[in-house]
């Protein structure tokens, strides 16, 4: 299986790094050329408004938007899921925006003083064992739509904050994360994401707005 991961700005090693170990073959994408013959991709955390302007210098923007509308799954992580989301608050107004998960997502939305957290993250369908999760300024997802299944809650936040809020989602062939699962070392979204990527799970439409 050839996943590509989005090689413009952040975790893109770790994820590869990842993804390799439960036996996929990982491109790094920059250019829409890239994109050819992969069967997933990968969008990595970082910042959004950067990551917006290099998708949209390096003609990634449309390709992308392109393949998602074709069904290409995509795992995306912190950043990617601001990208991915419907709706976001406290974006930058000419940030990329693929509006392919129907969420309603904050910017940063634990506080400017929270840089980073860690929390044990019980994950629907991964068993007992929770999942490590490192949150770095992350987004705060605020609501979500019929069609977006909740994988997994914080059980508690930063100082009360974002407690019960979604951290791990699904949308058809979309698995987005709040969090940084390439850093904990435990693969087990990748390999669900592997599984899906498998199962041929697609992306679907982009959703208005
Ligand atoms: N780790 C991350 O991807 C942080 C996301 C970043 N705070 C943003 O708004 O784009």
């Amino acid at each position: 299986m050839r996943i590509g991961v989005v090689a413009l700005q952040g975790d893109v090693t770790e994820h590869r790094a990842a993804l390799e170990r439960l036996g996929a073959e990982t491109r790094p994408v920059r250019t829409p050329a890239q994109l050819a013959g992969v069967e997933g991709v990968v969008l990595p955390g970082g910042e959004s408004t950067t990551l917006s302007l290099l998708l949209r210098s390096s003609g990634l923007e449309q390709a992308l938007l392109g393949a998602f509308r074709e069904g290409l799954p995509v795992l995306a992580t912190c950043a990617g899921l601001i990208l991915l989301a419907r709706d976001v608050l406290d974006g930058r107004p000419d940030q990329v925006r693929f509006g392919l998960l129907d969420a309603q997502v904050r910017r940063n939305g634990f506080g400017r003083q929270v840089h980073s957290f860690e929390v044990d993250l019980p994950v629907v369908g991964l068993g007992d064992r929770p999942v490590r999760a490192v949150f770095i300024r992350a987004p705060l997802v605020e609501a979500v739509g019929p069609d977006v299944a909740v994988l997994a809650r914080l059980p508690r936040g930063p100082g009360g904050r974002g407690e019960g809020s979604p951290v791990l989602l699904q949308q058809a062939g979309v698995l987005a994360a709040s969090f940084h699962p390439e850093l904990s070392g435990d693969d087990r979204i990748h390999e669900r994401f592997l599984r899906q990527v498998a199962e041929g799970t697609t992306s679907g439409q982009r959703l208005a707005g």
